[in-house]
């Protein structure tokens, strides 16, 4: 039976593939870690050859755990992290420099010249962005300034730029498809999220040519067949999209007011906003939430770069738990009567701050202060910036209502911890669902959509299952309290 669905998740930390049944049930996955390189302070590069062995490694492992072959597939999905921009030779197909990741922020000056010089506000308009380094735009800029001869092969026509969705569907085709889906397009900030197009005033702006770009497709389409020599035998990409936005297709977020948050690296917070695109007040991004048969259905976002990357700095940096585990268990132990506040800004904040230069912190230390209470300092910054983010969304979106619930996903997730301070905080209950792989889930969804397996977005979609509620069980008086003191502790570490 050719019914089985491969979902590609190519993540900051790691690449990871999973099986599906017909019905979306995970069947068998592979996953390997990915290098993080780190040039200059600021820096964080990925190997773009290494992204693709991972790729193809952790499809073929998936495959054979899950006793399938490739014939099985009714079709692939790629996911991935979003933002992060290579730029590769056609005629190679190999990248002429490293990925530049997400999180890097060598472009902050080219940010803070754009938003002084007022490019702003028609950022915000088409991209619905801000000028941040986070975004594409400017290191893709970088990269025809600094690589020698970038520029003229580019105008030449003989480089191609891409997320990495664009550049795995380049590799998988054996370079027959240069596209990229809508939503991630809508991370690059040279597209226009209400039209639907890559902005020529955008790409002006940012001095990119247009010939580099890939073709803008919907999430589910036929985005070409994989060269038969990789799997055995060609097999269909039907869905791709970048990974918070699979994340919320996986949560079965579909409905405007739903809202869903993913724990990984960072933590993205997304709320539907159906078919309008909400401007926000409060720096939050507008996006899409998904494209699906040239109908467009939009997000408002709040993006924090730091979230189980803190859990991994106590670990790696300052090795006081030895596994990302040992930090729920640590926090637990805290004294209570200590008010440390870790403000994790390691790579800048993101919204609703937006200071790419502010960098991290660790308030509120005493001689009794010890791991335990930096652990749970760094579990409760992420509920706290949580919260944040949630503050703004309600100012954006408030009096048109939905849920009241938050759907959570992604590795940190785990942590029940966690996940309790985060309903402790926050004051309303948290979802975790059965299935925490929701962002592969998505991409499974959408190449079983396409392949006409699964119905579109609605309730006769029934992959979501609770596997469990946090309900909020401290005194909001104290959860103010303490958010107070957050908000304190972040005002200092803002540039
Ligand atoms: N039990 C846990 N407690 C706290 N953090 C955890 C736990 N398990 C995993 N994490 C964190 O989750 C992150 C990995 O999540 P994942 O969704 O795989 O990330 P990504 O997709 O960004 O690579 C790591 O940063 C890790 O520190
Ligand atoms: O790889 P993740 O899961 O940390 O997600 C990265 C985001 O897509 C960046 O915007």
């Amino acid at each position: 039976m050719t019914d089985l669905l491969l979902a590609i998740d190519q993540g900051t930390t790691s690449t990871r593939a999973i099986l599906h049944g017909p019905d979306l049930a995970p069947r068998a996955s592979a996953q390997l870690p990915l290098a993080q390189h780190f040039p200059a302070p600021g820096w964080v590069e990925h190997e773009p050859e290494e992204i693709f062995a991972a790729t193809l490694a952790t499809m073929r492992d998936a495959l054979a755990q899950g006793g399938a072959s490739a014939a099985d597939l009714a079709g692939i999905g790629i996911t991935n992290q979003r933002e992060t921009t290579v730029l590769w030779d056609r005629r190679s197909g190999r990248a002429i420099h490293r990925a530049i990741v997400w999180q890097d922020r060598r472009t902050a000056a080219h940010c803070a010249r754009l938003a002084a010089e007022g490019a702003g506000a028609l950022i915000a308009e088409r991209s619905g962005l801000l000028p941040d380094p986070y975004f594409s735009a400017t290191k893709l800029a970088w990269l025809l300034e600094n690589v020698g001869g970038a520029r003229a092969a580019a105008e030449r026509g003989d480089l191609a730029f891409g997320t990495i969705d664009s550049f795995l569907l380049w590799r998988l085709t054996g370079g027959r498809v240069h596209a990229t889906d809508a939503t991630n397009a809508a991370r690059t900030m040279l597209f226009d999220i209400r039209r639907g197009c890559w902005d020529q005033d955008l790409l002006k702006l940012f001095g990119i040519p247009e010939a580099l770009l890939p073709e803008v497709r919907d999430n589910a389409c036929e985005f070409g067949s994989t060269e038969p020599g990789l799997l055995g035998v060609a097999v269909p990409v039907r869905g791709m999209a970048g990974d918070q936005h699979a994340a919320m297709l996986g949560q079965a977020c579909f409905a405007p007011g739903m809202v869903k948050s993913t724990y990984g690296t960072g933590c993205f917070l997304l709320l539907n906003t159906g078919d309008v695109a909400v401007p926000s007040q409060n720096r939050l991004l507008t996006t899409l939430a998904w494209q699906l048969g040239g109908q467009r259905t939009y997000a408002l976002e709040g993006a924090i770069f730091i979230a189980g990357a803190a859990v991994q700095w106590l670990r790696d940096g300052l090795g006081i738990i030895k596994d990302a585990a040992e930090s729920g268990r640590l926090a637990a132990q805290a004294d209570p009567a200590q008010g440390v506040y870790f403000v994790p800004a390691f790579t800048g904040l993101g919204a609703p701050h937006w200071d790419a230069e502010a960098r991290g912190a660790i308030l509120g230390l005493t001689r009794n202060t010890g791991p335990a209470e930096i652990c749970r300092a760094a579990l409760e910054a992420v509920a706290f910036q949580t919260r944040d983010l949630v503050e703004a969304m309600q100012a954006d979106w408030g009096a048109r209502g939905g849920a009241t619930v938050l759907r959570v996903d992604g590795g940190m997730t785990a942590s029940d911890y966690a996940m309790q301070a985060l309903a402790d905080l926050l004051g309303a209950p948290v979802d975790r669902p059965v299935v925490q792989e929701t962002t592969a889930l998505g991409a499974a969804y959408l190449a079983g959509l396409q392949a006409g397996l699964l119905p579109p977005p609605g309730p006769a979609v029934a992959h979501w299952r609770l596997d469990r509620r946090f309900q909020p069980a401290m005194p909001r008086a104290e959860a103010d309290r303490r958010h107070a003191g957050w908000q304190d502790a972040v005002r200092r570490v803002l540039t």
